[in-house]
């Protein structure tokens, strides 16, 4: 059954206040403190895969989204059966409605969640105390069900700074899942991932994408042809968003890889008009 949740940015702007760390990488910005700028989108369930060049605002976008950061202004707003919640600065909101927005919040994963982690827990204490602290009934068979689920048996005793990178990688999309996100919020989810983190990966996002929200940002093409939907970031705005299928069938290769490419030459030729 379809999630019946959506999510609507209205307006959304992030101005950072330093650029200090982001000089060197982000030259070519314009305006390298725009995290967003005026961003207004909305999306419902399925896999929807952010693209843009670097420093276009994706992880902003994903930070706000995962309610770590809040806009300077609009809003974003979660619509789900029960109500719509407001995430943005000043907005006031009922002790009953703010319980149930809290309760909205802890279904929301996000990954990286590395610094979260307590290394010298084992794979298997790190999913039961993740199981209780989110009072999972059977917390148990739940951390063992993740673990076979993602391959992570072997390890179960190893404690998480024995993992190697890959793996390591693979035991957080598990843990993340094993809350049962509601939005699923990825940022370079293939980035250091192993083979069969990226297989596994891959079947969760093709089998069980109607169950949630997922936002992925990326520059793996390879990921992107599991997205329902294709969101294009340029300068901290949504320049496009669409179904994957329609968008690729646009260009000859149907690939997103094609696609994208032909956006950012669309984009150069446009840039170069305005000079
Ligand atoms: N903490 C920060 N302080 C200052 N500026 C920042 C900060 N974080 C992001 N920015 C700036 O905001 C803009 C958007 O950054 P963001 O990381 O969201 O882009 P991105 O599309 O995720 O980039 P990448 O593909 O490199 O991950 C960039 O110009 C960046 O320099």
């Amino acid at each position: 059954m379809a999630l019946l949740m959506w999510i609507e940015w209205a307006h959304v702007t992030k101005i950072y206040q330093s650029d200090m760390e982001y000089k060197e990488d982000h030259m070519e910005n314009w305006a390298r403190n725009i995290g967003l700028l005026d961003f207004s989108a909305s999306l419902q369930s399925g896999v929807t895969v952010i693209l843009g060049p670097k420093g276009s605002g994706k992880s902003t976008l994903l930070k706000l989204t995962a309610t770590l950061m809040l806009p300077d202004d609009g809003r974003i707003t979660f619509h789900t059966a029960t109500g719509s919640y407001n995430w943005s600065t000043g907005s006031m909101m009922s002790s009953k409605a703010t319980a149930e927005f809290g309760w909205l919040k802890k279904r929301i994963a996000f990954l990286p969640m590395l610094n979260q982690l307590h290394q010298d827990t084992t794979v298997e204490l790190s999913l039961l105390h993740m199981a209780q602290i989110y009072c999972l009934t059977d917390p148990r068979k739940k951390s063992c069900e993740i673990m076979m689920r993602w391959g992570l048996t072997a390890y179960r005793q190893t404690p998480l700074h024995k993992l190697r990178g890959g793996i390591l990688k693979r035991f957080v999309l598990a843990q993340s899942l094993l809350i049962r996100p509601i939005i699923w919020i990825l940022d370079e989810p293939t980035k250091g991932l192993d083979p069969l983190g990226k297989k596994l990966l891959w079947e969760e996002l093709k089998n069980r994408s109607h169950e949630r929200i997922t936002l992925i940002a990326t520059h793996d093409m390879k990921l992107a042809e599991c997205a329902d939907n294709l969101m294009l970031l340029e300068a901290g705005s949504c320049r496009r968003l669409g179904k994957r299928s329609l968008l690729t069938a646009g260009v000859a290769e149907g690939t997103v890889a094609a696609w994208y490419q032909t956006m950012q030459v669309f984009s150069e030729m446009k840039n170069s008009f305005k000079m």
